[in-house]
């Protein structure tokens, strides 16, 4: 496992390009995991800054996202292919065919879920996957439980998530209860993993994951401490209880 801490925001965003953009030379055609969320859009700024003004080639890339809220419309402004869209997708040369973002409104939830982490494996797997953590440990919309799912699958959220997310919605009441999120087998399967985590918010978060010596599934991250190939990038806000 890599531990990079980084001053601040913009230079976690730019070591987490960085190591994207060594990726992307290496495999011009490379399947990569994205996920959304407030922490990797300075990431994707960052990517975007880099097709603009250096020439990134995304043309060829595969992308998977990690999941979605069930139930909202596609072009909802909280929906997940909204967010992709708007923070990322429009700015860069990507092909709309290479694009995967879990279906919000599956007519049968149980095969699109299977077919998803079927169109992964086709892919030949994920190559990079970014993933951003939740206050409780969340990865994607895999919640803190006794059991965790290894494939793609409809989840409810918790309170926590709930009210975490409310902060894009009007009103909490606005907030999805139920997911269609990648299971923590399919993100494992990636070949290597980035982690982001960012802010004293998450610094809590960061001290349970590094510091506890603990792997359980009532911490979904912690599974990932497991993976042969992770890179976890912190800026010093973050990193500041696991440092003390
Ligand atoms: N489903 C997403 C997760 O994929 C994300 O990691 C998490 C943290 O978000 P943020 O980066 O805004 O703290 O939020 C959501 O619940």
């Amino acid at each position: 496992m890599k531990i990079f801490i980084e001053k601040n925001y913009t230079d976690l965003s730019k070591r987490v390009a960085d190591i994207i953009e060594s990726e992307m030379k290496e495999k011009s055609n490379l399947v990569l995991g994205l996920a959304t969320g407030s922490t990797p859009i300075g990431t994707y700024e960052e990517l975007i800054k880099r097709h603009k003004e250096e020439g990134l080639d995304f043309s060829k890339i595969t992308t998977f996202n990690l999941d979605e809220y069930l139930g909202i419309p596609h072009d909802h402004v909280n929906s997940y292919h909204y967010f992709m869209e708007e923070n990322f997708f429009k700015s860069i040369n990507i092909d709309n065919d290479k694009i995967n973002i879990p279906n919000g409104n599956p007519e049968n939830a149980e095969e699109y879920c299977k077919a998803y982490d079927e169109k992964i494996e086709n892919q030949g797997g994920i190559d990079v996957q970014i993933l951003g953590i939740g206050e409780n440990g969340h990865i994607a919309f895999n919640e803190p439980d006794d059991k965790l799912y290894l494939g793609t699958h409809v989840t409810d959220l918790t309170e926590s998530t709930i009210k975490a997310n409310s902060r894009f919605f009007d009103s909490i009441d606005d907030v999805p209860k139920k997911a269609i999120t990648m299971g923590l087998g399919s993100i494992m399967k990636s070949k290597k993993i980035l982690l982001l985590a960012s802010g004293k918010n998450k610094a809590n978060t960061i001290k349970k994951l590094l510091k506890d010596g603990v792997v359980s599934t009532h911490n979904p991250a912690s599974l990932l401490l497991l993976h042969p190939d992770v890179t976890i990038i912190l800026d010093e806000e973050a990193a500041e209880e696991y440092m003390k």
